[in-house]
């Protein structure tokens, strides 16, 4: 068969779906369909592989399988099933696994309809001109409304659903036809074989055997082992050292071709060396311009991250270093803090990412840690007509050298059932929303439309919508650029000195209700000690809000009357274990934990 007759029977796609709506499960389904994994491998593996990508923490965001599949027709084909990531802080990468794809299939919840994130995945699906296969899922929940949903699709979204599969990925029903539809509907790819080589990176990943692997789509030309290539980004060169399909495994198959996807490895040490957006193109013959769409991803939020104990600072700078051999997107920097000592400022894509990281350090290296309000990347403009990026309050110049300050914006996008409109408009009012549009899909949901200061939205703004909505909201941003705000610094003193790990950068409005609702949490976190401890917060010098925790009455080991050797040492044990997870900041110890807490307020 040659390539232009094999390059008719592959069809690459991806799965796009709200949270929950069961793409992960649908997708186990194809696998087992198509013979890749069977059921029980799919019960023991599969679920390694989530395991381990939990273990990664999404970090393998996008895989590629390779699923061979004889149609009806009678012919075989090759179905590359691309994995996006689901979440708003990867958008970028699923914009270029998307660009990777002819196709996606659409999986919405027969019983929930459209959510917010559908929308959002569906209109960069569009934008890419990728063609949507609607699935209606879960038809065997009790709940299930299939027709309606499918109706729903039609009207919302304005797609033809009329020949949507309605399936079970958990009972396996109506797998087949999901096949047939992506056959049916879902265009081949173009590309020339023997053009100069171009190959879309849409997910890098490091390996500690073969060194940072591409997953690659090959839009022209074809690469195999042995070839120079080049990142036409970064202008750097490699041999390439194996050339393979996902399957799932990787499997070297010596050469891949325009409209394949698969893996490229070269011995590249590090994955910033392999882009997401990148283009691969050969040291000889190469390709005049790259594909369209690179660009390097920003951080969106920054937090200070420290060790709970000073003497693991050493152990926290090795796991950011593993950490990131993985994971691109993550950037730190050493940082001091007067309160908490040596640690790191870190970046992140978006919360979810920062979630992540935490996690992983402390759950993989077993590490205790301090972290500081997150916070975004402002823009001061300075009274010299000087423009500075500020990330961390600590470094915000001297509000005399301030000309203004600009803060990130966004528009959220919140689906919900219309009775919860009220409190969903308090809550965004409240968080500086101001109100764009509204409109009702069908007569069981509405979409709300705010634009948005990031900074309101990154402590607590979907915890709180949740809870508002009994869970039935969904929430999407988009970043829309900067606006001029009245922006000041919040300063939070304990025992009359400054904490710098508690500052936060807030609308002057919201000062002096953030500043009393900080300094009533910390006294209520704070444990009594040998003195009184003043909790004040000031904004600029000036003191708005005072808490104190008064001191400790008695000493702890009084009760002892000094007759009980081990009954005060296990009191003395205990104080210890207490200790542990406090920090001392000056005089005062705060335990932690709290650094975070009290930024998570309504
Ligand atoms: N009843 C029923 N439950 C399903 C079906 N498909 C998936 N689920 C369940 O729905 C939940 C979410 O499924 P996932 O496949 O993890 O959904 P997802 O869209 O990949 O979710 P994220 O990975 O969190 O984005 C799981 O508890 C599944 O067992 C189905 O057809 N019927």
């Amino acid at each position: 068969m040659n390539h232009s007759q094999r390059q008719k029977r592959i069809r690459n796609f991806c799965i796009i779906a709200h949270i929950d709506h069961g793409k992960s499960t649908l997708a186990d389904r194809l696998l087992e369909k198509t013979g890749v994994l069977s059921a029980r491998e799919l019960d023991d593996q599969v679920l390694d592989t989530m395991e381990l990508e939990r273990e990664r923490g999404i970090t393998i965001k996008a895989q590629a399988v390779r699923m061979p599949y004889r149609a009806k027709d009678g012919e075989e084909y090759e179905l590359n099933l691309i994995d996006t990531p689901g979440h708003v802080d990867f958008s970028y990468e699923v914009s270029r696994s998307l660009a990777a794809c002819e196709g996606a299939i659409l999986v919405v919840d027969a019983s929930q309809g459209i959510e917010a994130q559908t929308l959002a995945n569906v209109y960069m699906a569009l934008e890419h001109d990728l063609e949507i296969v609607p699935v209606i899922n879960k038809i065997d929940l009790p709940s299930a409304r299939p027709e309606e949903v499918r109706q729903e699709i039609e009207d919302v979204i304005g797609l033809d659903a009329s020949y949507a599969p309605l399936v079970s990925a958990k009972t396996g029903v109506g797998i087949e036809d999901v096949l047939e539809a992506v056959v049916e509907h879902i265009p081949p790819p173009v590309g020339d074989e023997t053009a100069p080589l171009k190959a879309l990176i849409f997910d890098s990943y490091y390996d500690s055997y073969k060194g940072a692997i591409s997953f690659v789509r090959i839009m022209e030309g074809s690469v195999k082992e042995g070839l120079d290539i080049r990142m036409m980004s970064s202008g750097r060169e490699y041999p390439v050292t194996e050339v393979g399909v996902f399957r799932p495994g990787l499997t070297p198959i010596g050469t891949l071709a325009a409209g394949d996807v698969g893996y490229v490895a070269a011995s590249i040490k590090n994955v910033a060396d392999t882009r997401v957006g990148d283009t691969i193109t050969a040291v000889e013959n190469p390709a005049a311009e790259p594909l369209p769409g690179y660009k390097k991803v920003n951080p969106m939020v920054y937090c200070g991250i420290y060790p709970a104990d000073g003497a693991d600072y050493e152990d926290l700078r090795d796991a950011m270093e593993k950490l990131q051999l993985n994971d691109a997107s993550l950037m730190y920097e050493p940082e001091v803090s007067t309160a908490l000592g040596f640690g790191f400022r870190c970046g992140f894509l978006g919360l979810l990412h920062m979630e992540i990281i935490q996690e992983r350090l402390e759950r993989e290296f077993d590490l205790d840690l301090v972290t500081t309000a997150p916070s975004v990347v402002y823009k001061v403009i300075r009274t010299n007509g000087e423009m500075v990026l500020i990330d961390n309050p600590a470094n915000l110049p001297n509000p005399a050298e301030i000309e203004h300050m600009e803060e990130p914006m966004v528009r959220a996008e919140i689906m919900a059932p219309p009775d919860s409109v009220g409190t969903i408009m308090e809550l965004c009012q409240q968080k500086r929303g101001i109100y764009e549009d509204m409109t009702y899909i069908e007569t069981n949901r509405v979409t709300i439309r705010y634009r948005m200061p990031l900074n309101e939205i990154i402590y607590d703004f979907f915890d709180s919508l949740k809870s508002r909505t009994k869970g039935y909201a969904s929430f999407d941003y988009e970043l829309i650029g900067y606006e001029r705000s009245e922006l000041v610094k919040l300063d939070i003193l304990l025992n009359g000195e400054i904490c710098d790990a508690l500052s936060i950068i807030v609308h002057k409005d919201r000062a002096y209700p953030r500043g009393r609702a900080i300094a009533e949490k910390l006294k209520d976190v704070i444990p009594r000690q040998m003195f009184e401890i003043p909790i004040q917060a000031a904004v600029g010098g000036k003191i708005i809000a005072r808490e104190t925790v008064k001191a400790m009455r008695k000493d702890v080991l009084a009760k002892c009357y000094g007759g009980d050797i081990t009954r005060k040492k296990k009191l003395l044990e205990k104080q210890k274990e207490g200790k542990k997870r406090m920090r001392q900041v000056g005089t005062v110890q705060i335990p932690s934990e709290a650094f975070m807490s009290v930024l998570k307020m309504d």
